[in-house]
């Protein structure tokens, strides 16, 4: 199992003994965020979202799973594995020890979230786990494979994302699961909750995009 710790465990909670072999290092008790993302490349915007989850949640840990293909993107743009793995550990490391990047998604042979989220529940029983994701997954989050199952099978926290604020708010897997909505006041609670339960955190707003980034970073330079 490949995964990288963005530094050295927390005090107190540091791997047991063992917890290596385990792949991620997470024990019961535990609250982590699951971060999936193509990370295509990563950015201060990824780092925003962990930060926020980390501190209104009040995580001990983010994954962060860097999936082998969105499912519901082309893939002629993502770069290979390995350097958007990269990409993220730069990143990752900018928000702090409690960061985990992972290939749990590729080593295990799975491509959809609900897969991927059972079997990180199988695995570690004692952990209270929440998927975190930008508003403008929610916006589209009723076309992604079982995702009412999703919801059913642990808190999610969705992170306000500049241009998808409206249409996530009136997204139909908001609209559905209105009454499951904890207040962001509340927020700290979420990892301990039962699902359905879940969670809009708004401002501060981070603006970058993966999508701009690799549009700079193809234009010529004298094109500006
Ligand atoms: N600036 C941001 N603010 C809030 N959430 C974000 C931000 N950037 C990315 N995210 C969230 O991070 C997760 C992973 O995003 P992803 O790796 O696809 O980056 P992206 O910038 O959205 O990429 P692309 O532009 O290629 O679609 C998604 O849940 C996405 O909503
Ligand atoms: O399982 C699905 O149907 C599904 C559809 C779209 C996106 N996802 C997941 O959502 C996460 C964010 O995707 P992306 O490409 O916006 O970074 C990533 O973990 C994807 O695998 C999952």
């Amino acid at each position: 199992m490949s995964f990288f710790h963005a530094g050295p465990a927390p005090k107190g909670l540091g791997p047991r003994p063992g917890a290596l072999r385990d792949g991620l290092g997470l024990q019961a008790g535990m609250k982590v965020g699951l971060f999936g993302g193509s990370f295509n490349p990563a950015h201060d915007g990824h780092a925003h979202v962990a930060e926020t989850a980390m501190r209104r949640l009040d995580l001990d840990r983010v994954v962060w799973l860097v999936s082998p293909q969105n499912p519901l993107k082309s893939n002629h743009e993502t770069a290979p594995l390995s350097e958007r793995m990269a990409s993220a550990r730069g990143v990752a490391k900018t928000v702090g020890p409690a960061m985990i990047v992972s290939d749990f998604e590729t080593r295990s042979g799975v491509q959809w979230t609900i897969d991927t989220l059972r079997l990180l529940k199988a695995r570690y029983p004692g952990v209270q786990f929440v998927w975190l994701m930008g508003s403008d997954n929610l916006a589209s989050f009723h076309r992604w494979r079982g995702w009412t199952d999703i919801m059913h099978l642990m808190p999610v926290a969705v992170i306000a994302r500049p241009g998808s604020q409206l249409d996530s708010r009136t997204a139909p897997a908001a609209s559905r699961y209105a009454r499951f909505r904890i207040p962001a006041p509340r927020a700290g609670l979420l990892p301990s909750l039962q699902a359905p339960a879940w969670t809009y955190l708004t401002a501060p707003l981070n603006p970058r995009s993966s999508t701009a980034m690799r549009a700079t970073a193809g234009r010529h330079p004298a094109e500006g």
